[in-house]
């Protein structure tokens, strides 16, 4: 097979990422766009040692969940990639990308759950990160072009909430009122949608630029329910979006939102879930899986502000909570004390150090949680879950395949994997969210 060869293929499937696969002779081309059952005529674009790639030039057969894009940017913007699929093709999808997973990497013989997904699957992420930048002397903000650092102009997406793309629209005319958005690189805007706080993070160049307290003050009196502006100085040179000094322009350092009746305070800095209506459903399968019975210690390990720690301490015996980031265990200690639980504690550690120590001291943990970012958990923080024993293990992932990767060893060391639950946080995206159960089978 040669680049630009003119092909016809049928899609058996998709990668991880969503692309069709359609093989021909045995040898497999991926095919942005196509969806399975589908074929058509297809132009090779790269060749591999044992894939190629290959571009959709006219489709033959039509998947019957196929439908038109609803985004005029989708094409080009790298943010979702399964505009073209009904919202039932992508849960099968991403069911059947963890179910690969859990064969091809995890060597599992373990069914996964159908995928939990939203009812409405639209306008669902309580955080914007928009780049903004002057291109011919004209303010642009709006998203990557895919594989570039170029911006597509767009003030609106359609799965951030509709407040964020309000505060987008203002922060623009703005920009074009008071002609500095050069001194601007990105905005970071954060919506609390229980509460309808709404925080605005101006990450910029400099910190003292023309205009900066009119700014503020037209912001906040066309958005009332903006509580927080914060000035984020970011000078380096890379694609770091967070620069490490902050000013609060307007309001608190902090907006508050709540899951469950539990209340969060959530600062610039802090991890916290971008789909607040299925965090619910995701931490409620945690909560479930724990099997907690009232009297248990837990140990949640990566645990951010403390989300998952908290709702977990209502009805366990004592949660400790492990996180890296400084702010954030602020944030959690304040968290636990505004919602009067005093049965939490947090420790400003790297989880693998204080897996170790925990389990070289004897320590003991009845349910371990744990919920690392995509690169999954490192050896030693599996070895030392593994030294503990406890009786249940919780992962929450949000990357199948390192998740799989660390079932196989956790597999291989004493636990057995139960349930396989994924939950879809991200629709129109390839990403998937999975929550695993797990209880010890051997020492
Ligand atoms: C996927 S988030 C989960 C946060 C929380 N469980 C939640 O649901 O909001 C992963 C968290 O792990 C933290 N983290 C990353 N590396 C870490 C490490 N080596 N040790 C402890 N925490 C870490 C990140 O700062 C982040 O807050």
């Amino acid at each position: 097979m040669k680049k630009n060869e003119h092909v016809f293929g049928v899609c058996s499937g998709y990668t991880s990422d969503g692309h069709g696969v359609v093989k021909i002779d045995g040898f497999p081309l991926f095919v942005k766009g196509m969806m399975n059952k589908e074929s058509g005529e297809l132009v090779v674009t790269l060749v591999k040692k044992s894939y190629g790639f290959a571009r959709l030039l006219k489709l033959d057969k039509v998947n019957e969940e196929r439908v038109s894009p609803a985004c005029p940017i989708a094409k080009q913007c790298g943010g979702c990639q399964l505009q073209h699929m009904s919202y039932k093709e992508q849960l099968a999808f991403k069911k059947q990308k963890v179910q690969d997973v859990i064969e091809r990497i995890a060597k599992l013989d373990v069914q996964v759950e159908d995928v939990l997904g939203m009812t409405q699957p639209d306008h669902y992420r309580n955080k914007g990160q928009i780049p903004v930048g002057v291109v011919k002397g004209q303010v642009v903000t709006g998203f990557y072009r895919i594989n570039s650092n170029t911006i597509i102009d767009t003030d609106s997406c359609g799965i951030q909430s509709v407040k964020i793309n309000a505060v987008l629209q203002t922060m623009r005319s703005l920009f074009k009122k008071y002609g500095n958005a050069g001194v601007f690189r990105h905005l970071l805007i954060k919506h609390a949608f229980v509460t309808g706080e709404v925080m605005v993070v101006w990450i910029v160049r400099q910190k003292k630029f023309a205009h900066r307290e009119e700014m503020v003050q037209e912001l906040v009196q066309t958005i009332p329910e903006i509580k927080s502006v914060v000035l984020n100085l970011n000078t380096r040179e890379d694609n770091v979006i967070l620069g490490k000094q902050e000013e609060v322009l307007y309001g608190e350092s902090f907006i508050t939102d709540e899951i469950n009746g539990l209340k969060f305070h959530i600062s610039a800095k802090s991890f916290y879930q971008v789909n607040p209506v299925q965090t619910k459903v995701l931490y409620g399968k945690a909560l479930e899986f724990c099997d907690l019975k009232g009297n248990e210690t837990v140990i949640d390990l990566y645990c951010g502000v403390g989300t998952i720690s908290m709702f977990l301490a209502q009805k366990a015996g004592k949660v400790i909570g492990i996180e890296i980031v400084e702010q954030a265990v602020r944030d959690a200690r304040e968290n636990a004390a505004l919602n009067g639980l005093n049965n939490v504690e947090f420790v400003c550690s790297d989880a693998a150090a204080y897996a170790k120590k925990m389990s070289e001291q004897g320590g003991r943990a009845d349910v371990v949680v744990v919920d690392p970012p995509r690169k999954g958990c490192d050896q030693v923080t599996l070895d030392s879950i593994v030294q503990m024993a406890p009786e249940r293990l919780v992962y929450v992932s949000c990357d199948p395949a390192t998740l799989a990767r660390d079932l196989r060893i956790l597999e291989g060391k004493g636990y057995r994997v139960e349930v396989v639950q994924p939950v879809d946080m991200f629709p129109w995206t390839h990403h998937v969210e999975c929550v695993v159960s797990m209880s010890w089978a051997e020492k």
